[in-house]
């Protein structure tokens, strides 16, 4: 395996320039655990070419002399609308792990998620004072130290909890079967230590796992155990969204946890326009899934997102060149952000709307 890179190459001109880089400094098993989606990988390859479809119509001659991405979101103001999604175990693909992809990412003024399998601590994270640290959260068969998880997270300053609810089981992961991947010994989720343990899994119905997976009852168990807004994350169906929000939740991400769990589900995009309907501005949504360059982010944001999440490209950024890597990824999709909306002829985001779509969406 190559080191880390300590200089950013000249050739690297876009987010996919660092797919290989990183490529070449993970592990084989833990490549296929980065890189991989759930069985046939289908939703995740569908995932990446879901925007390519849609097509932007420029308008032309508007007012550029007060443009900015600027936006806010349960009552933080944000210099763009590009956030890192939660993902778990980063010290697997660098050494600094959470800590490096959250100073690039703090570098580059993008909100920051950190996972419930995280390989760093939530208190070692929540001490860099960061604004917009949100904590994802995995509710955990232990209900009691799921509370503690959340107590610690709200003490440690985190804003908002991500609640990941597309993932009651792992999805079947063929791939890192197929690569043996095992997590190496010293990499673990250091926030869940101290847990009662659950008995393994033998079987799926009938499991313990699957008895005590949360229900539309632990959403509104948990937004009356926590000062934090919750946003549910996973959401592929309207009326998911709608009952999210009729159980205490506070904004939605439309989700397929980037094809990893159920395969052959809709791509995140294809669903967001009837997501984003059901909402109707009630509260914030959010999209991931596939989003390589700024012109995706754009479609998203005129089909109905108030903000997007990145995985994988993040992942990349600091598998290759650690925290800086990490800030060049953001730095390439907020630049080709504002381009995307310099040409279209869209100088802030209160102006994305559909009409830029082609498409009805
Ligand atoms: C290696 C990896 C680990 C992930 N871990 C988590 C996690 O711990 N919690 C979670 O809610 N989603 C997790 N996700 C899903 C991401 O939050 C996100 O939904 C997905 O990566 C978006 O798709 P993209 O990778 O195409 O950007 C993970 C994704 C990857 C690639
Ligand atoms: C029971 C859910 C396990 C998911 C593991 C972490 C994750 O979200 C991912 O790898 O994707």
């Amino acid at each position: 395996m190559l080191p880390p890179l300590t200089a950013i190459p000249s050739h690297v001109a876009s987010v996919s320039d660092y797919r290989e880089l990183a490529r070449e400094r993970v592990e084989p098993g833990a490549w296929a655990y980065l890189e991989g989606g759930a069985a046939d990988e289908i939703s995740a390859a569908q995932n990446l070419t879901s925007f390519d479809s849609c097509r932007i119509i420029p308008r032309h001659f508007r007012d550029f002399s007060n443009a900015h991405t600027r936006t806010e979101l349960f009552g933080r103001r944000y210099a763009h609308p590009i956030f890192v999604a939660p993902t778990a175990y980063h010290r697997l693909f660098h050494p600094e792990g959470e800590l490096a992809s959250l100073l690039g990412a703090t570098a580059l003024e993008a909100g920051f998620t950190l996972s419930t399998l995280a390989s760093a601590s939530l208190e070692e994270i929540g001490a860099q004072k960061t604004a917009g640290l949100w904590f994802q959260l995995y509710i955990q068969h232990d209900r009691e130290f799921t509370l503690e998880l959340v107590g610690r997270a709200e003490k440690a300053g985190y804003e908002a909890l991500v609640l990941t609810a597309d993932a009651p089981l792992s999805g079947l992961r063929n791939r890192e079967q197929r690569a043996g991947f095992q997590m190496p010994a010293h990499i673990s989720a250091v926030n869940l230590k101290g847990m009662r343990p659950q008995a393994p899994a033998q079987q799926i119905f009938g499991s313990e796992l699957l008895k005590q997976s949360p229900t539309w009852n632990d959403l509104a168990w948990l937004a009356e155990n926590t000062r934090l807004p919750i946003i549910l994350k996973g959401v592929l169906h309207p009326d998911d969204a709608r009952s999210a929000l009729d159980h205490g939740a506070s904004g939605i991400i439309v989700s397929n946890h980037g094809g990893r769990i159920l395969d052959t589900t809709p791509t995140p995009f294809e669903v967001l326009p009837v997501i984003a309907k059901a909402v109707a501005g009630a509260a914030p949504v959010l999209v991931d899934g596939g989003i390589r360059r700024g012109s995706d982010i754009f479609k998203a944001l005129c089909s109905g997102a108030d903000a997007v999440m990145i995985g994988r490209p993040i992942l990349h950024g600091l598998a290759a060149a650690g925290a800086v890597g990490v800030a060049h990824v953001i730095k390439m999709l907020r630049t080709e952000l504002e381009m995307t909306m310099a040409l279209a002829g869209c100088p802030d985001l209160s102006s994305v709307n559909p009409g830029f779509l082609l498409e009805k969406r």
